[in-house]
């Protein structure tokens, strides 16, 4: 199962992330409401780390996503709010780098709204839906993922939090496609600043190593 660890942006607080966690993914917000935000200036500092970056966006232009895949070397971009189909797919004409579509959850999802990204998407990511966007620390109720219709592989996002480990390896007993988790607002000390040893804990128990 892999790990993305979300909204960072402290070098000291990063690099102890990469010697003790190894998360496979490193999320930057780039989001200015975000309390997890990231400034260019401080994302340009961070465009050398040696963890695959994704950028965090919402309903953000075109060509600012351009700019900041270029600038600060992402390999993802992670579309986290209300893009539609057809600008993803205008997108994914203008760059190679991998894009990943949050769908966000409420009481239901219509499978159906979904087959527009499938071609464009490497994955999607489901989250809690909320009017922040993101990061609200809330968990949605699984159990709509069991119709999951598609092979695409997604990751499952919204509070996760040191005590979702046993449910999340049992939702990847039913649902293979599940391809690991996005860690943030629950493993944190403050906004941006994660806790190295829950997040090694977590990540111990996840991969029972
Ligand atoms: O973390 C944020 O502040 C944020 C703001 C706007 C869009 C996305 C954001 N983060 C993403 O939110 C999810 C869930 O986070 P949480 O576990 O509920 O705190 C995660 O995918 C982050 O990438």
């Amino acid at each position: 199962m892999e790990i993305k660890v979300c909204g960072m942006r402290d070098p000291d607080n990063i690099r102890s992330l990469i010697s003790k966690v190894k998360p496979d993914w490193m999320g930057l917000i780039f989001y200015s409401k975000s309390p997890r935000f990231v400034s260019d200036e401080k994302a340009a500092e961070l465009k050398d780390t040696p963890v695959k970056k994704v950028g965090v966006f919402v309903n953000e232009s075109e060509e600012e996503i351009m700019t900041k895949v270029k600038e600060f070397r992402l390999s993802v971009v992670q579309l986290h709010g209300n893009e539609s189909p057809d600008f993803v797919k205008s997108l994914s004409e203008k760059t190679d780098c991998a894009l990943w579509k949050v769908i966000s959850v409420g009481a239901e999802i219509d499978w159906k709204s979904l087959e527009g990204y499938l071609p464009f998407v490497s994955k999607f990511l489901f989250d809690t839906a909320t009017t922040t966007h993101g990061g609200s620390g809330r968990k949605f109720d699984w159990k709509i993922l069991e119709t999951y219709p598609f092979d695409k592989s997604f990751l499952l996002s919204g509070g996760l939090d040191d005590e979702s480990v046993d449910q999340v390896l049992a939702l990847r007993e039913r649902l293979p496609q599940l391809q690991g988790v996005d860690l943030n607002s629950k493993f944190e000390d403050a906004p941006g600043l994660k806790n190295i040893e829950k997040l090694t804990r977590f990540k111990r128990q996840l991969t029972q190593i």
